[in-house]
Order: C-alpha cells, then structure tokens, then sequence
C-alpha cells in the first residue's frame, strides 16, 4: 500500500523530483518513485498504472509532456502535474500538462517546482484524512 506515486518521464528529471520527495519525507504518507516515459514506455506506464493503489499522483516531466495527461487518462485519482525546464524555460511542459481537454484534469504547479506538487498531493491526502474522521 502506498498513498503517493512520483512518476517521472526521464531519470534526467530527478533534481526536480528530489524537490518532491525532500517535502514528501517529511511528511505522514508513503509513496513511491517511478522513472516511466509516456512516450517511451507506453505499455509499462499503462500496467503500472493499473497496479498501484496510489491515492494521488506527482507527475513530472519537461519538453512535451505527454505524462502527467496520460496518468490522468489512466486513472480518476487526482494527478499534479511538474512542469521541467528541460528546454523553452519549461513553457512547453507548462502548457502540455495545462492545457488539457475538458474531462482529463492535471491540475499544474510551477515550472521545476517539485516542492509545490508535493505540498498539493499532500493537501489532498489530508482533506481524504478529514472526511474519513
Ligand atoms: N515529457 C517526457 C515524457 C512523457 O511525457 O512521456 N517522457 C520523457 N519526457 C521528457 O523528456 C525530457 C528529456 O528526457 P531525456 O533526458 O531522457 O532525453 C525529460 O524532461 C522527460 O521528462
């Protein structure tokens, strides 16, 4: 069992997830870390998204970022997007994880701000924590 998934699309992206899992340590919940590529690993994604009991998803990923999207087309668990600054200052990973079609929500944070998408996966776990009580 594990509260939160971090998925990243490159092991080239882990800086801006060690600024996640740094919140995310400190934290109550548990989570694990993925290195998965949408583009790249598509079948690997899909399975792995259907095996994790993660309550909400951290998906970072720069250039086009097809990730974060496809969690969320994989899943009705609420997925943060991590924009990565990988080129075009991170406005191409931005925009890809902001502007999706109505009906597959990833809500965003800024652009390599790992801390954020952690403290908003965690708000959501607490608000979980409070209605269960
Ligand atoms: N945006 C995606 C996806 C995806 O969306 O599936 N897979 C990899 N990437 C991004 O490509 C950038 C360069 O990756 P490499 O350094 O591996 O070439 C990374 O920021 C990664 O998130």
């Amino acid at each position: 069992m594990v509260d939160i998934s971090v998925i990243m699309g490159s092991e080239s992206d882990r800086s801006i997830a060690n600024r996640a899992t740094s919140v995310l340590e400190k934290s109550k919940y548990t989570y694990e870390v993925m290195v998965i590529s949408a583009h790249r690993n598509p079948e690997e994604l899909d399975s792995y998204i259907s095996s994790t009991d993660a309550k909400v998803f951290i998906a970072i990923a720069g250039l086009s970022a097809a990730l974060p999207g496809v969690v969320a087309s994989r899943t009705k668990r609420p997925v943060v997007g991590v924009p990565v600054s990988a080129k075009l200052g991170g406005l191409d990973a931005l925009l890809s994880m902001a502007q999706m079609p109505p009906g597959v929500p990833v809500g965003s944070v800024g652009i390599d701000n790992g801390a954020n998408g952690a403290y908003f996966a965690l708000r959501i776990l607490d608000l979980i924590d409070t209605i269960k009580a």
